[in-house]
């Protein structure tokens, strides 16, 4: 893990957890052993596309920027709505580039974690999965569209080379939290 915030960063009482990365790097594995450690609300990011992204994606065809903006404005409503009631929560969302991510950081409240993978290991795990409507052709257009955070977002980044569980662990240390409260 390498944790880009300074040594003397605190996590917020109440974060707001985004887990980032490309397609396939493991965001609704972690957020779901995540929620079941903390019992905190969750959002799949994905749930919220526009039908016409998913026939998009479904077709092969990478999204646009002008696709993601009204998703990610949803996504952004959502976080507002936690951080301004002070509830901790969980988000899944690719949030491949710096202005999407700009986007989705209403306030100090927001936590980035980087699902960090090489496209080969990534790869792998997408053509040996079923997913809905997410082709693994799109992965090469994922890991182009990505632009990995900068050291002044402040972001958590984990390699995604061990198992579910460690990276949890990891993650909810990060946070302050128990890792011994997942199940
Ligand atoms: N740490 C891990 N070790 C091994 N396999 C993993 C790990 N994390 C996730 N996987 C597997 O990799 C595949 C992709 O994981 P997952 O669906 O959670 O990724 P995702 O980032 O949510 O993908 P998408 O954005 O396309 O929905 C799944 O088959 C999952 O079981
Ligand atoms: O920004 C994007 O291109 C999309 O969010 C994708 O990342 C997919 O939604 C996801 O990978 C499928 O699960």
């Amino acid at each position: 893990m390498s944790q880009n915030a300074e040594p003397t960063w605190t996590p917020p009482q109440h974060p707001v957890v985004v887990l980032m990365g490309v397609s396939g790097s493991g965001k609704s594995t972690i957020a779901l052993r995540l929620e079941e450690a903390t019992g905190w609300d969750f959002l799949e990011g994905d749930d919220l596309h526009p039908q016409a992204n998913v026939d998009k994606m479904a077709s092969g065809t990478p999204l646009t920027d002008e696709d993601r903006w009204p998703w990610l404005e949803a996504i952004a409503s959502w976080i507002r709505e936690h951080t301004a009631a002070g509830r901790a929560a969980i988000v899944t969302c690719s949030a491949l580039k710096r202005a999407y991510r700009d986007i989705l950081r209403v306030d100090d409240n927001v936590v980035f974690v980087f699902l960090h993978g090489s496209v080969n290991e990534i790869g792998t795990r997408v053509r040996h999965r079923k997913h809905q409507y997410m082709p693994p052709s799109l992965l090469d257009s994922q890991f182009q569209t990505l632009e990995s955070p900068a050291p002044d977002e402040h972001v958590v980044t984990v390699d995604v080379d061990r198992t579910p569980r460690e990276i949890t662990a990891t993650i909810l240390e990060t946070l302050h939290q128990d890792p011994e409260s997942q199940p």
